[in-house]
């Protein structure tokens, strides 16, 4: 019952052009999996907390999302915990706990760009079909990921020729497993892209492989989109449900921490240090920049992003301001891509309206990720700058991302070990679910594909749409 109803949406993990695996196992060894073998240690046993309190980071999903990884996570601030698991547990010699880390992932090399960019539209959390066009997400994926590859190549040029997240994902891993360590926990942290090596796929393998009984898993995005976490929990979900061993392990999401005291007393460090580098520091606008999400994600999907953000800022702001930091504020939301709405204002227009204004100081403030990637160090660092230096602004700062700031690593470890109680097994371990066939007749198949073949031929060759994806501005 419950695995027939879970199949219906699911979808195959690979793409037929076989871009998300690592394309050889000695690749795959030297490229993701070594970190993990290398800083192989020996697994401790974990003391339950005594008694049944636990903040649960993430706020109301379930109206969106209802499966079940909600049952540990679908409410907002203190709940009550029933600590029973925990204590059935207690006889196992052994419990291995795993953290999985989730992040976008982003392409190494300039001839990865094109085919990260498929996996990144080919993603039905990306580009949102109407289901009797789902059929298309590849033809489709590969059209855009060809027209937006050589302004993606651009980019990536110019920060060096490929993404840094890999890197500092890997080392922000490494400083979690060791702050974890530092408070007697010991976890093996496993690193799980959602579009670039190492796929989540990759790290599950591992999990497995290392017999890992409990997970806490930690998407590196503060705050919760569909687009991000969301899409890379439905990865996770799919796999767990294939897998009789996953299936039974209990897994904690934490599903957003923008709230937590560690992450917002950490940016206002950030922000009040690159403050004082302003000669005035007291007339400087502080210019929060988030990654924009189609409006339609908020108000036709529920998608809590918009609201998560301005909680994000509120907190942020409330901090500095009881640091005596009195600055005003604006957020704005960077990096459109496509031809539909995104959530406004756009930080390209907000800079030009500032200079016009007359704001001759202004502190960008990357606020929905947490490591240097393509939209700091080219859209932010370059475009931006650029453009506010165009519009009349004199004096430009910019805060790094949080990286491997020391108080924001150790409050992502305390957000692991608090979450741990809560880990619940995703799936009922005797009902693993096998890839489901497309039962639909071939002609019905053959006239789906000639008529959205068509139609997409159509709508995407138009030059209002090529250029839409090619650029960010429209
Ligand atoms: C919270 C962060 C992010 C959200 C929300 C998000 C949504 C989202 N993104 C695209 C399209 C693209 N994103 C690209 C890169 C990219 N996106 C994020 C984060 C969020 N995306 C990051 C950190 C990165 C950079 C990775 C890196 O390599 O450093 C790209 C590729 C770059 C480019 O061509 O501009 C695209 C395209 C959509 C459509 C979307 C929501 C629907
Ligand atoms: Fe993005």
């Amino acid at each position: 019952m419950e695995a027939t109803a879970l199949s219906a949406g699911f979808r195959p993990v690979l793409n037929p052009q076989g871009y998300r695996f690592p394309r050889s196992s000695s690749e795959r060894n030297s490229l993701s999996l070594v970190r993990c073998q290398s800083k192989e240690i020996s697994f401790g046993l974990i003391k339950p907390k005594p008694e049944g309190s636990v903040t649960i980071m993430h706020r109301g999903l379930s109206s969106f999302k209802t499966n079940v990884f909600e049952q540990a996570h679908s409410v907002a601030g203190e709940i009550s915990y029933d600590d029973t698991a925990a204590k059935t547990r207690s006889h196992v010699a052994e419990d291995k706990i795993g953290v999985l880390l989730l992040n976008l992932g982003g392409p190494e090399t300039l001839n990865d760009v094109q085919p990260f960019l498929y996996n990144l539209f080919a993603d039905p959390d990306i580009i949102r079909l109407p289901r009797p066009f789902q059929f298309l997400q590849g033809t489709i994926a590969k059209f855009i990921s060809v027209v937006r590859a050589p302004k993606s190549k651009e980019g990536y040029a110019a920060i060096g020729g490929g993404s840094p997240l890999r890197k500092i994902t890997d080392e922000q891993a490494d400083a979690i497993q060791m702050a974890l360590q530092a408070k007697n926990i010991a976890a093996n942290v496993y690193v799980g892209m959602r579009y670039w090596y190492p796929f989540t796929e990759e790290a599950v393998q591992q999990i497995k492989k290392d017999k890992i009984t409990r997970l806490v898993v930690l998407p590196l995005y503060p705050q919760y989109s569909i687009s991000t976490t969301g899409s890379s929990i439905r990865v996770l979900q799919d796999l767990f449900r294939k897998d009789a061993y996953l299936a039974g392990v209990p897994v904690a999401i934490i599903q957003s921490w923008y709230q937590r005291r560690g992450y917002v007393n950490s940016m206002a460090d950030l922000i009040e240090k690159e403050l004082q580098n302003f000669s005035d520091p007291k007339e400087v606008m502080i210019f929060f920049s988030a990654h924009g999400v189609p409006v339609s994600y908020v108000e036709n999907s529920g998608d809590p992003y918009q609201k998560q953000m301005e909680e994000c800022i509120d907190l942020i702001m409330e901090e500095l301001k009881a640091r005596g930091v009195p600055n005003d504020h604006i957020l704005a939301y960077q990096s459109r891509v496509g031809p539909v709405q995104w959530l406004k204002p756009y930080t390209d227009e907000v800079l030009v309206d500032l200079g016009k204004k007359g704001v001759k100081s202004l502190l960008a403030v990357p606020v929905s990720f947490v490591s240097e990637h393509i939209e700091t160090l080219e859209e932010i660092d370059m475009e931006y700058r650029e453009l506010a230096l165009e519009s009349g602004i004199e004096n430009w700062g910019r805060v790094p991302a949080l990286g491997l700031t020391e108080s924001f690593i150790t409050d992502l470890a305390d957000a692991v070990i608090e979450s741990l109680p809560s880990a619940k097994a995703m799936w009922n371990p005797n009902v693993v679910v096998s890839e489901d066939s497309d039962s639909s007749d071939a002609f019905s198949y053959i006239v789906k594909m000639l008529f959205g073949s068509i139609l997409a031929f159509v709508l995407l060759l138009s030059p209002k749409m090529i250029s839409a994806f090619r650029n960010h501005l429209i």
